[in-house]
């Protein structure tokens, strides 16, 4: 556990999560939270996080104007896969995308019984950390997506944005290094992971390129994913 000033953080991995936390920002730099965000930046009304593939087809299956995304390669009955960078292009306007994923989406729903749940990566970490403060959150727990909590490019954003939301102040250049030079990075750049676009890092390291937080509730039986908007409060300068 971190002491952040009036804020108290712990960084967890998926299977370190032995009891629900009162607020929990599930990161995942690379990808599924980048993708995300741009799914809502291209008009997606919401995002409904799947347990698996078979829920994710299930799901497309029963409403055929969903958009139903998976990561790695391109799979029979599914729209699209993982990559920010092949999404930046496809017009979501009101849709509802359908998304699985190998760490983010699993984190995600590891914590659904939360109070709040907040997912995230560098693209959202003001809207974030703002919202953090503006709720007063005093312990927060990140969960570490990757790697079974060892992913450097979620945990150096997890810091960033713990850091961001108690010292508004913070540089995040030394974040963002540790993660343009994570494993994930590289794998990606490499090619070793599968359906990539080559501009996808480097979108996941644009900091705060929306301006919304995202919010995951419980919508029985499903958890769904939101833009939640965080005004800027006057006040917050002097925090
Ligand atoms: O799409 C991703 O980058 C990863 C899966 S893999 O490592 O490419 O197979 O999934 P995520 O849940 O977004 O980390
Ligand atoms: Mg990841």
């Amino acid at each position: 556990m971190r002491d952040h000033d009036w804020m108290k953080a712990r960084f967890l991995g998926i299977t370190e999560l032995s009891q629900t936390p009162p607020v929990a920002v599930v990161v995942d730099v690379m990808r599924a939270f980048t993708v995300a965000a741009w799914a809502f930046a291209q008009g997606a009304e919401k995002i409904v996080l799947a347990e698996s593939l078979d829920e994710a087809l299930t799901l497309k299956a029963r409403h055929p104007d969903w958009v139903a995304l998976k990561d790695g390669p391109p799979a029979p009955g599914f729209d699209t896969v993982n990559s920010p960078g092949l999404l930046r292009s496809v017009d979501l306007g009101g849709r509802t995308v359908v998304q699985k994923t190998t760490a983010g989406t699993v984190g995600a729903l590891a914590v659904k019984e939360a109070p709040l749940v907040l997912c995230a990566g560098f693209v959202v970490a003001e809207a974030t950390a703002r919202l953090l403060r503006t709720r007063e959150c005093d312990s927060v727990t990140f969960v570490i997506t990757g790697e079974d909590g060892h992913a450097d490019e979620d945990l150096a954003c997890a810091q960033y944005i713990a850091r961001r939301a108690t010292e508004p102040g913070t540089d995040a250049a030394e974040f963002l290094r540790r993660a343009g030079e994570s494993r994930a990075a590289a794998e990606l750049r490499e090619g070793v992971r599968q359906g990539v676009h080559p501009d996808d890092v480097a979108l996941c390291l644009e900091l705060d390129r929306f301006p919304f937080a995202m919010v995951a509730t419980q919508e029985d039986p499903l958890m769904v994913l939101r833009p939640c908007t965080v005004p800027a409060l006057t006040d917050q300068a002097s925090i």
